[in-house]
């Protein structure tokens, strides 16, 4: 059975707000393999990490309240009623979303199954029906990475996808990895009561970060967790009930629960893509122009599927774009109309303990992209908030070119990372001078972003 559609979107996470009033009279189908409907943002990413952050920082909250003369305590960490907190409120949201893409939207027929290409714009929707259709958006996002060693070990591990919702609070968390993941979850379990340790490949934690931050949130993880760096591989290994890694040395990290974070690969792979001609990178990315424009005509693709962001922001912007692209002609002659990818100036944060945010370039990259630059490290302590918080452990860093002031990278590790951070973003998007951002507005004294201020103020231009 063959039907033909006007549109075709793969993956109901950023592709599901794509069919907006605008497409009411376009017929779209969306197709979605999970049972969860919303993609990962909504139910194994961003939301529900952030929703069990917040319980983190306040439990850390009251057991770091002494230093400033309130004495106080945790009596109990509820966890399961904290999981039931986070997803009572997500998961009514997922079913509601698919309840309206099933039932609710008279012109999207939602196909439940694994889709794959079988021709050019031609899709096995998994359910029994074959489609056709004039445009396919791929949207299918990525999966967690697990090393074939440890699937095939037996040993028991989770991922983001179900670490979220443990039974019971573990006393002992191992996590491989030291990426984003590695550095939220670790904060979470640890602020509500777990042991953490962390088993890390190479010589620090978050290392793609700048080489400052890294180096600063390496020292604070290692104060307050088990960190094992350099680990080199390492080996999946379960003795008894504990489960965890035996380290190329020797030593064995094992703890009752095991979390693996070493990454996300995109999903293209599973898509028979060369039955329609798209093009992955040797990434394993979809190739895609700054239009979204894949290498098959009719076929977009955005977020984590093509991007090597994997953010939701990024996507959420890909998703405009395409949005956008698909209502105009966008395959045959001029691109003037059409919208592109915007990723000049890509934020990122991670929601550990100390927060961190970053934009731009790191002052490696500056340097090795051979500008002369200028930078200022200006920490938290050192202005009034800061100090009234008695923070030893936040700084701010700017990177900038000399003489024109030009702001090439931010990056802040400490309290409210992210918020501070977004005046930066804001002044490289515009394209506003370091000199200009400082000198040009009041700053709130005594607000934490005077820490901003004092960065830009230091920086020698
Ligand atoms: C633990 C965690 C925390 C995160 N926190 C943040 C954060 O704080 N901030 C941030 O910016 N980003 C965060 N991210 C990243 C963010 O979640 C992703 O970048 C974003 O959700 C990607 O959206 P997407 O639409 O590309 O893919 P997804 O939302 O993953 O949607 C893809 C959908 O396609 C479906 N699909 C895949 N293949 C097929 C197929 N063949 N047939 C049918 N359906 C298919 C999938 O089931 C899925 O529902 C986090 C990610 C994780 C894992
Ligand atoms: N706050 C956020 O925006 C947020 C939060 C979570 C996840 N995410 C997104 O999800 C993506 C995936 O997160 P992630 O933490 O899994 O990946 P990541 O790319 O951030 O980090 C993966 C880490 O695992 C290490 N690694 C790789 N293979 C390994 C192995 N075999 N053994 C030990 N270590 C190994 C890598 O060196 C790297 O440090 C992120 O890149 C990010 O884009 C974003």
């Amino acid at each position: 059975m063959t039907e033909h559609f006007d549109i075709a979107i793969i993956g109901s996470g950023s592709g599901n707000s794509i069919a907006d009033s605008r497409f009411d009279n376009k017929k779209i189908a969306l197709l979605e393999e999970n049972s969860t409907f919303g993609g990962t943002c909504l139910n194994v990413g961003c939301i529900p990490t952030k929703m069990f952050v917040y319980a983190a920082e306040v439990a850390r909250t009251v057991r770091d309240s002494a230093k400033y003369g309130v004495d106080a305590h945790v009596d109990a960490v509820r966890w399961r009623d904290i999981v039931d907190r986070v997803f009572g409120r997500i998961d009514p949201i997922s079913e509601g979303g698919k309840r309206y893409r099933a039932e609710g939207s008279p012109n999207v027929t939602l196909f439940e199954g694994h889709a794959t290409f079988v021709g050019p714009r031609t899709i096995d929707t998994g359910t029994g029906t074959v489609i056709t259709a004039d445009q396919v958006v791929i949207a299918a996002g990525s999966r967690p990475t697990v090393p074939q060693a440890i699937a095939d070990s037996g040993v028991a591990y989770h991922t983001n996808s179900d670490v979220m919702r443990l039974p019971e609070l573990p006393e002992h968390l191992v996590i491989l990895g030291s990426g984003y993941i590695a550095a939220e979850f670790a904060h979470v379990f640890s602020a509500l009561g777990s042991k953490v340790s962390i088993v890390a490949r190479k010589d620090g934690l978050l290392r793609a970060l700048d080489a400052d931050i890294s180096k600063r949130f390496t020292e604070l993880a290692r104060a307050k967790w088990d960190v094992h760096l350099d680990a080199g591989e390492t080996r999946a290994v379960t003795e008894g009930t504990l489960h965890g890694v035996e380290l190329a040395d020797g030593t064995k990290v094992l703890g009752d629960a095991f979390l693996v974070a070493v990454g996300r690969e995109p999903n293209g792979d599973r898509l028979d893509l060369g039955a329609a001609g798209i093009e992955l990178d040797d990434e394993g990315r979809i190739v895609v122009d700054e239009f979204g424009r894949t290498t098959a005509e009719g076929v977009f693709a955005l977020g984590d599927v093509s991007s090597p962001y994997q953010l939701k922001h990024v996507a959420n912007q890909e998703a405009r774009v395409v949005q956008y692209n698909l209502l105009q002609d966008a395959w045959h002659g001029d691109t003037s109309a059409l919208r592109e990818y915007d990723h000049r100036f890509v934020p990122a944060a991670v929601f550990t303990d100390p927060q961190i945010a970053e934009v731009g370039m790191t002052e490696e990259q500056a340097r090795d992209a051979g500008l002369d630059i200028t930078v200022k490290v200006q920490s938290y302590g050192d202005v009034a908030y800061g100090w009234a918080m008695e923070d030893s452990e936040g700084l701010c860093k700017i990177i900038a070119e000399k003489g024109t002031g030009k702001i090439l990278g931010a990056h802040i590790i400490g309290a409210q990372a992210p918020t501070l951070i977004q005046p930066l973003i804001q002044a490289m998007s515009f394209g506003l001078s370091a000199q200009d951002m400082a000198r040009g507005q009041y700053w709130i004294h005594p607000g934490l972003p005077e820490v901003v201020e004092n960065a830009l103020l230091g920086l020698d231009l």
